[in-house]
């Protein structure tokens, strides 16, 4: 089955409410001027929580051709937990998506497998696709053991999952030495990695589950080699962090397809 492309945009701690009417509206107009198929990739913005609502209300007053989601969840389902946001909340915003695992949480927040597994499953029980990020660091990879690596945090995300459900899953490899460096990995590291995991996920639960999950690639992501990365076979879109919050860069990432591969 075809795998529809996700350009998904994730503006970590950058924007307020204001400043995100600002840039969704100019990124619909430009990929409306552009002529952007909606059939031929899906773009999502993953803007702060004190956004949400905002992005919410534009997208769906103004129809616009853009999903958005949220950056992080909490494993919880309510009660005292000082801070967190649970899915049932983002469920309520109509969020589609929510990164959970991002390097930038496990760095500085302590977040571990098991944890990711946890919010994954709170995700998904709220309706909401989790967007799961795994990766190295540069230790690992100049160690040569990204792949055997990358694959132990997946199997620790996905434990307890059933098929249905992580082939509803995206899962995004974001080597942590690519992330806001400009250090982009070739094409072929993040097919190595990408077609890894899509293995790892046949071995789990069949290749029919394989063949349906999303993959993406994440790692200083720019209009210049989008193309090169979108055109390796098992990788299925892009989580884009700087190149997100500057419309012209992240539109044309978003049409990647109109872009030439060099
Ligand atoms: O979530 C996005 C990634 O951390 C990549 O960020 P970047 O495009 O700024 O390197």
């Amino acid at each position: 089955m075809a795998r529809k492309p996700l350009l998904a945009g994730n503006w970590k701690m950058n924007l307020n409410h204001v400043e995100a009417v600002g840039l969704v509206q100019k990124l619909a107009w430009t990929l409306e001027d552009k002529k952007h198929d909606p059939d031929k990739s899906e773009v999502v913005v993953l803007p702060p929580f004190t956004d949400l609502r905002t992005v919410q209300t534009l997208v769906e007053g103004d129809k616009l051709k853009l999903g958005f989601g949220a950056q992080d969840v909490s494993e919880h389902a309510g009660g005292a937990y000082t801070g967190d946001i649970s899915a049932a909340m983002l469920a309520k915003l109509n969020c589609s998506y929510v990164t959970v695992g991002h390097s930038e949480r496990r760095q500085f927040h302590g977040e571990d497998d098991a944890l990711v597994n946890r919010k994954a499953k709170a995700a998904l029980g709220a309706g909401i696709t989790p967007i799961i990020c795994i990766g190295e660091g540069l230790e690992i990879r100049q160690a040569g053991e990204h792949v055997p690596y990358t694959l132990t945090q997946l199997d620790g995300a996905l434990d307890g999952l059933s098929a249905e459900q992580v082939a509803g899953l995206v899962i995004a490899y974001e080597p942590v030495w690519a992330i806001g460096t400009g250090e982009v990995a070739t094409p072929q590291d993040a097919q190595e990695v990408c077609a890894a995991i899509r293995s790892r996920i046949g071995e789990l639960h069949g290749p029919e589950v394989a063949d349906q999950v999303r993959v993406l690639y994440g790692g200083s992501v720019k209009a210049n080699n989008v193309a090169a990365i979108m055109a390796q076979p098992d990788v299925d879109g892009c989580l884009v962090g700087g190149a997100s919050l500057v419309v012209e860069e992240f539109a044309a990432i978003s049409r990647f397809y109109a872009l030439p591969v060099i």
